[in-house]
């Protein structure tokens, strides 16, 4: 191991496949931090075999990909086991600050992740409504002019 001081343990990623060697357990770094979810899993709402799949890797694109509430990134530190060692931070992840204020979680993930397309959307069909009612044929431009 690494570093195995009490308050704060790193690992390296080596150590945590060999933690993760044991089948019996669930073991996942998210976003640079070590997580034993083992005893939660069976309670976790996205239930036990999302977890199990993640079960040794870097689970933090799929953590992210599902748009976990504020209170999932409170639950999830009591479950936090170590840091990731420095030299094993994932060059290019999608590196997100773990834990957040609520404001900035608003803005960034889950529940209102869905203006992000939502407002594109609505410009979209607005523009086309604008340019169809545009495009329409005048009804009088072929008839012929009155006789005076
Ligand atoms: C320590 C790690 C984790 C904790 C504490 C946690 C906690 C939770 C909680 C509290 C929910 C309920 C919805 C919410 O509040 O966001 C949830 C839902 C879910 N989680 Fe996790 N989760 C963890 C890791 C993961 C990972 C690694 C995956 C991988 C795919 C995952 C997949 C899901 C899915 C699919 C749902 C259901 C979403 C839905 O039904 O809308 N979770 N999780």
């Amino acid at each position: 191991m690494a570093d195995t001081t009490p308050d704060k343990k790193i690992l390296t990623l080596a150590d945590v496949k060999k933690l993760a060697e044991d089948p019996n357990k669930c073991i996942m770094i998210i976003h640079n931090h070590v997580y034993d979810v083992t005893k939660f899993s069976e309670e976790h709402p996205g239930g036990e075999e999302v977890l199990k799949e993640q079960h040794g890797k870097d689970a933090s694109d799929a953590f992210e990909d599902v748009g976990h509430s504020f209170d999932a990134r409170e639950q999830m530190k009591a479950f936090q086991i170590a840091e990731l060692h420095p030299d094993d931070h994932k060059k290019n992840a999608r590196s997100r600050p773990l834990v957040i204020n609520s404001t900035d979680y608003a803005s960034n993930h889950g529940a209102i992740s869905w203006i992000k397309w939502v407002i594109p959307l609505v410009i979209v069909i607005v523009a086309i409504i604008y340019f169809r009612a545009m495009a329409r044929p005048d009804p009088d431009i072929n008839r012929p002019p009155k006789a005076i």
